[in-house]
């Protein structure tokens, strides 16, 4: 153990200590200053315990259409009760737990618009794709202890959805069902792809394949940004089959090329100046994602880049985000976890890539991206 360790352990434990001591607590909570820091720890405290509660008010917000009838307000509750199929008390009940949580706002007596949080879900069809399919994230994180017990190839609801993590480890039908989870990815692929245009600059690209690239709707948000661009769209066939031609639809069928393939077992198509993979790598454990990183880099001449973009962990000020909430879900998944900048630019590098770096994004909570050159 070096110097700095045996002294930073030291520190944690002698704070950890005083943390935990209610004299020192209450003190806190009541000295000038010192009680702010307090003060924003306990409702911190409170907020990791009623997580559940807060997830469960926005999901009936939106299960329940709740956004769509506020975005019609200011309406009543007994209105609003009534288009919700409620009791008027249920109706406020969900309307003042929204209220506190900035779903909802009281322009005046009984008057009810959406809030500050509110109209930013209620505008955003992508999230609240999501909240909906975290039903089956929920059930899996049931009984949390057994689900972290259990062996992780052992089929979980979210393992069953993505049916490629599933077939990891035996589910064998795919097929349509790959549809359900393309749709889902396609709806939210927007807050994805606009940080990558805002951060990212196509000008000096020709050729862009996405590599596990779904539906095309990454393909089709920058190929439309930049419409000089040829576009390659990589996913497994029964993908492809569908995703090629959504994507012909949106941009033209003249500047597609489509590649049915397997990335861990067939080669990369060659001839793209930059590869992107979009939501990939974090699926995967330590190492098909190497052995995937791999397999680009072959394919590639160099010069050529990989860009990559997802959420990744221990990003300063969205940790919770990564670790917390993608590296459940992940594990829920059956495989992958969400990985920093530093350990994907480590295999970026064992993988054989001269050189890469992070791009910095505006919203972590919908990517962080790095870009690697061949
Ligand atoms: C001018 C004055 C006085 C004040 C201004 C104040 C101000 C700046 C207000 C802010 C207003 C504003 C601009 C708000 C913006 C809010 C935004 C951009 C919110 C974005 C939220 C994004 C969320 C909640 C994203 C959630 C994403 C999720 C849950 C993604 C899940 C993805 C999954 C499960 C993917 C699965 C794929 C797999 C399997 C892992 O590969
Ligand atoms: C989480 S989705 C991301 C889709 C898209 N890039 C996006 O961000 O919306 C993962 C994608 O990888 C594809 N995929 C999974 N395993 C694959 C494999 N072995 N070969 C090719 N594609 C694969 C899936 O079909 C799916 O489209």
């Amino acid at each position: 153990m070096s110097r700095w360790t045996a002294l930073r352990t030291a520190w944690i434990a002698r704070r950890n200590r005083v943390f935990a001591n209610p004299r020192f607590q209450y003190w806190a909570a009541r000295l000038p200053l010192i009680r702010l820091i307090a003060r924003s720890r306990a409702d911190a405290a409170f907020d990791l315990l009623a997580g559940f509660a807060y997830s469960q008010v926005l999901r009936a917000y939106v299960e329940g259409g709740l956004f769509e009838i506020l975005k019609d307000g200011p309406l009543d509750a007994a209105t609003i009760a009534s288009r919700m199929d409620l009791s008027e008390d249920a109706a406020l009940t969900l309307l003042r737990a929204g209220r506190a949580l900035m779903l909802s706002e009281e322009a005046g007596p009984d008057r009810w618009m959406l809030g500050e949080q509110g109209a930013v879900f209620a505008a955003n069809a992508g999230v609240q794709a999501m909240i909906r399919h975290h039903r089956l994230l929920y059930a899996d994180l049931a009984d949390p202890i057994a689900l972290l017990r259990r062996d992780r190839k052992e089929p979980t609801g979210l393992s069953r959805f993505w049916t490629y993590a599933g077939a990891l480890h035996g589910a064998t039908e795919r097929g349509a069902q790959t549809t359900e989870y393309s749709e889902l990815m396609a709806t939210s692929q927007h807050f994805v792809a606009d940080e990558v245009l805002a951060s990212v600059g196509f000008r000096d690209v020709r050729r862009l394949l996405d590599v596990g690239g779904g539906h095309g709707a990454f393909l089709t948000a920058i190929g439309s940004a930049w419409p000089h661009l040829q576009l390659g769209l990589f996913d497994l066939p029964e993908v492809v089959e569908t995703g090629g031609a959504v994507l012909g639809e949106a941009v033209g069928a003249n500047r597609i090329s489509v590649h049915p393939g397997n990335f861990f077992k067939d080669s990369i198509p060659e001839g793209y100046d930059m590869v992107s993979l979009i939501r990939i790598l974090h699926d995967h454990d330590d190492e098909p994602a190497q052995a995937l990183l791999a397999n680009i880099r072959a394919s590639l001449a160099p010069g050529a880049r990989l860009l990559i973009a997802e959420p990744m962990a221990r990003i300063p000020g969205a940790e919770p985000m990564g670790e917390a909430f993608f590296g459940l879900y992940l594990w829920a998944m059956g495989s992958g976890r969400p990985r920093s900048p530093e350990d994907i630019i480590a295999m970026l590098a064992k993988a054989g890539f001269a050189s890469a770096r992070p791009v910095a994004t505006a919203q972590p909570v919908n990517a962080s991206v790095i870009i690697a050159r061949a």
